[in-house]
């Protein structure tokens, strides 16, 4: 089983190095534009194989899509990360011709693979490529929600003080700092609503944390965020490869599921081998579904800004 990596960066490098690490496939290529750059990376993940035991062949190239061929799956991670300040929407000019020329080359090679897109603005990306490779809507899921839930559990874990294994909350619509919505109503502790333990104002100021996580990582770290981006990542590569059906939060193409239409956007879907296989209905309350459809309506606006 051989999985791809575009985009040998900060988020890239760390998804393969989950996906070998986790032997989610004996072949682990990543591809970049930079000269040596993958390479590099893959030979110093291949020589932690014997420190962390694990059997996976992880191969560089710089553009070489030849050796991508026959992907199960294939992960884009190649384009701009935001400096503190900027929006994640700022990043379209230069990463929505990265996104569609990598997806046109990776089709070329592994016409049936599952695409995990995780370039910014992502939901965006995620429609430019699924209507750029031409594949059924199930093969293409844009990875964000997997990352804002596991925030959300964590800010929650920390209100809660507790393990934050125990604590269960989901994240949908669009990947922004203005767009994310956090569903405090259905986020339990031990299969109790945190309500029971937390204020209103409480659950408001993690739903906030939550929504500006990735630009709080990125004003410290200068650059966005990579151990949870690829960690998430790697989950959604491990849900398909071991086709888990689990349910995430992912964006993919709707057609009609939550009142929505030609989009990609955040929902909970359920995850496995033929990519993402339904969306589940959450009954979202009036409140959760106007901050639905306004998250949507802005993630469709940047939408119009792609030449398609
Ligand atoms: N969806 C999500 O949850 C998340 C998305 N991101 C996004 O992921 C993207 C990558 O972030 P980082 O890895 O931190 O950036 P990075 O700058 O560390 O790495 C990006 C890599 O892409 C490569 N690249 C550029 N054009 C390419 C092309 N045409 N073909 C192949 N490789 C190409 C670059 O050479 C670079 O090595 C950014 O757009 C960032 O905003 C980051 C974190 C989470
Ligand atoms: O914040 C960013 O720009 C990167 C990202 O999507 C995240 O970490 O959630």
């Amino acid at each position: 089983m051989k999985v791809t990596v575009v985009g040998a960066g900060n988020v890239g490098a760390s998804v393969a190095e989950y996906v070998a690490m986790k032997e989610l496939a004996d072949e682990v290529v990543i591809l970049d534009i930079k000269e040596g750059f993958a390479e590099g990376k893959a030979m110093d993940l291949n020589q932690c194989a014997t420190l962390n035991g694990f059997n996976a062949n992880v191969i560089g190239t710089t553009g070489d899509y030849s050796k991508t061929a026959g992907s199960k799956v294939v992960v884009i991670t190649s384009g701009i990360p935001r400096k503190p300040g900027m929006t994640r929407e700022e990043l379209i000019g230069t990463n929505a011709g990265i996104v569609k020329s990598v997806t046109e080359n990776l089709i070329k090679h592994s016409p049936d693979a599952i695409l995990v897109v995780i370039s910014n603005p992502m939901d965006t990306m995620t429609y430019l490529s699924a209507k750029s490779s031409g594949l059924p809507k199930n093969r293409v899921i844009g990875m964000g929600g997997t990352l804002d839930s596991a925030r959300f559990r964590y800010r929650l874990a920390e209100a809660l003080a507790c393990n934050p294994n125990d604590v269960q909350g989901v994240v949908i619509g669009g990947h922004g700092d203005t767009t994310m919505i956090p569903l405090t109503r259905l986020a339990t502790y031990n299969s109790t609503p945190v309500s029971n333990y937390l204020s209103e104002e409480k659950l408001e100021e993690v739903a906030k944390a939550t929504m500006v996580g990735g630009a709080t990582l990125t004003g410290l770290l200068g650059t966005s965020a990579w151990y949870a981006p690829g960690a998430a990542g790697a989950a959604v590569v491990e849900a398909i490869v071991r086709d888990q059906k689990k349910l995430m939060s992912a964006s993919v193409y709707l057609e009609g599921e939550y009142g929505q239409k030609d989009i990609c956007v955040g929902v909970p879907v359920i995850v496995g081998k033929d990519g993402w296989e339904e969306v589940v209905d959450f009954k979202l309350n009036d409140d959760e579904k106007a901050k639905f459809e306004a998250s949507a309506a802005a993630v469709r606006k940047m939408n119009d800004a792609l030449e398609l």
